[in-house]
C-alpha cells in the first residue's frame, strides 16, 4: 500500500471541505464578508505568519539532506518574502499599522493552532512536521482555486477582497503548495498503514484547527 497526499485528504474529507468552502470564504468570495472581521482575520493572522516562520525555521532544523533543507527554506521563504511581506502592506491598507500589528495579543485560535504545529514538529519528526504545516500551505492554495471556479465569486475592483484572493492564486504560491505536495508523496509513498494513520491524525487535527480560526474571524473572537 502506498500512500499519497490525496489519501490524507480523503481521510479528512468532511472536515476539509468544512475548511474550505467555509462562510468566512464564500464571503470573501462575494464580497459580503463584514469589513470588522477581515480586519480582525489580518490581524491574527499577521501573529500566525511569524509562528508559522517559526515552524519552517524548525522544519530547516530538522532536516536531514541538504534538499530537505531546502525545501523548507523555500516555505520559509514564500511565508517571510511573499506573505509577510504582502500582509504588511495589505494592513497598511486596511488601515491597520505595523506598529498596531506588533502590539496585538494572539487570539486563543491563533495561539492553539500555531503552538499545535510548533508542538507536533517538536516531538515528532520532519514528516509529521510538513503533514501538520500542509493544511496552510496547500488549503488556501485550494481556497484560491475553489473560489476562482464559484460562480457567486466576484472578481476585479468590485470585490474588496480581491487583492487577497490574488495573492493565494500567484503564480508564486500556487507553486509552492506544489511543492509541499510533491514533498509529501515522495514520504508518504514509503511509510506503513499504522503511520499513516498518526498522519491523519495530525492532518485533521491541523484542519480542524484552519476552520476555528475562520470562526474566531467571523465571530470576532479573541
Ligand atoms: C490561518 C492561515 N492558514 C494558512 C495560511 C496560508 O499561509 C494563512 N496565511 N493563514
Amino acid at each position: 500500500m502506498s500512500f499519497t497526499f490525496n489519501d490524507l485528504k480523503k481521510h479528512c474529507e468532511h472536515n476539509w471541505r468544512d475548511y474550505l468552502q467555509h462562510d468566512f470564504v464564500c464571503k470573501l468570495g462575494d464580497g459580503t464578508l463584514a469589513p470588522d472581521a477581515f480586519r480582525h482575520y489580518l490581524k491574527q493572522d499577521y501573529l500566525f505568519l511569524i509562528q508559522f516562520g517559526r515552524a519552517f525555521a524548525l522544519a530547516a532544523y530538522k532536516s536531514p539532506t541538504l534538499s530537505d533543507l531546502r525545501h523548507a527554506k523555500a516555505g520559509l521563504d514564500a511565508i517571510i518574502d511573499l506573505e509577510l511581506g504582502l500582509h504588511i502592506d495589505y494592513c497598511n491598507q486596511w488601515g491597520i499599522s505595523e506598529q498596531e500589528l506588533a502590539a496585538l495579543p494572539e487570539a486563543r485560535a491563533t495561539l492553539a493552532y500555531t503552538r499545535y504545529v510548533l508542538d507536533t514538529g517538536n516531538r515528532g519528526d520532519l514528516l509529521d512536521l510538513h503533514v501538520a504545516l500542509a493544511p496552510c500551505l496547500v488549503g488556501y492554495a485550494e481556497i484560491a482555486s475553489w473560489l476562482t471556479k464559484q460562480p457567486a465569486t466576484v472578481r476585479g475592483d468590485a470585490n474588496p477582497y480581491e487583492a487577497w484572493i490574488a495573492m493565494y492564486e500567484s503564480a508564486e504560491f500556487q507553486a509552492a503548495a506544489r511543492a509541499e505536495i510533491a514533498w509529501l508523496n515522495e514520504r508518504l509513498a514509503e511509510v506503513p498503514a499504522s503511520r499513516f494513520k498518526q498522519l491523519c491524525r495530525i492532518f485533521d487535527d491541523a484542519t480542524r484547527l484552519e476552520i476555528d480560526f475562520w470562526d474566531m474571524g467571523l465571530e470576532l473572537r479573541m
